[in-house]
């Protein structure tokens, strides 16, 4: 096994109270991983923590690398803003994606902060929009296309650059069930076919039964983990649907 990311007794606290409370957890490589648990209970926390968009008050995580494993507690802001552009990309509900942009453009900022040229970086964006459906809708503002659209969109973006891992929040919370699984196929069969590794926050049981492990957060720690059911395709042996009924 090839671990992507790895989390050591992570803790965070707001004001309010405890919101990841000594979470161990590791992600290999080409896993897709949804993080499943009532609302508070620190899913968003743990996927920001993992991300590099949250330092955590205590504990590490580690990005697993050719080059050696690196500890993200070692980078300024700006080399942690280097690595989420460079090895990680993000698709969230909403507010991840410039709406006076085409979807093109959307697609190709990605690359042209990385130093990409913008022609070699909108024709990228526009074999990404092909890939996932949109050929014919690459000059349209976000307006001009339909959410499940939009959510393409944002798929193509994330992975334009070559991401390595790919962190999703509620990806489908938006959209209607049909849409909701249009998205998912796009999204999960994306990140497969590239080797990704995806963690999705959900609050979806259609989305955690479609994903290959499920971890399920409560009061800040992980109560359930179906990496420890001895198999790679969770869905037989875990009771998604239960998790939810809380
Ligand atoms: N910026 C913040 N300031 C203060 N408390 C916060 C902040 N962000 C999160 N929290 C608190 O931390 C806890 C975990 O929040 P988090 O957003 O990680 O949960 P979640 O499981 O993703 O919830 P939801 O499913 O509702 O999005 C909650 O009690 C929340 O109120």
């Amino acid at each position: 096994m090839n671990a992507i990311l790895h989390a050591q007794q992570l803790t965070k606290h707001y004001p309010g109270g405890v919101a990841l409370d000594h979470v161990d957890f590791t992600a290999q490589a080409g896993e897709s991983i949804a993080i499943i648990g009532p609302s508070g209970s620190g899913k968003t926390t743990l996927l920001h923590c993992l991300a590099g968009i949250l330092r955590p008050d205590a504990g590490s995580v580690t990005l697993g690398r050719q080059a050696g494993a690196l500890d993200l507690r070692t980078l300024s802001d700006a080399e942690l803003s280097k690595l989420r552009r460079e090895e990680f990309g993000f698709v969230f509900q909403q507010g991840m994606l410039l709406p006076e942009l085409t979807a093109v453009e959307n697609v190709a900022l990605p690359l042209m902060l990385a130093g990409t040229d913008r022609r070699t970086s909108e024709s990228r964006a526009a074999e990404w929009l092909a890939a996932l459906g949109l050929a014919g809708k690459e000059r349209r503002r976000l307006g001009e296309l339909s959410g499940g659209q939009v959510q393409r969109v944002a798929i193509a973006r994330a992975q334009v650059t070559g991401a390595r891992v790919v962190f999703a929040d509620e990806p489908t919370g938006a959209l209607d069930s049909a849409t909701s699984s249009e998205v998912l196929d796009v999204l999960l069969r994306s990140v497969a076919a590239n080797g990704r590794t995806l963690l999705v926050v959900t609050h979806d049981p259609n989305v955690a039964e479609r994903c290959g492990r499920v971890v399920e957060l409560w009061d800040g720690r992980i109560i359930a983990d179906s990496a420890g059911l001895g198999s790679t395709a969770a869905s037989g042996n875990y009771n998604f649907k239960g998790a939810f009924n809380v």
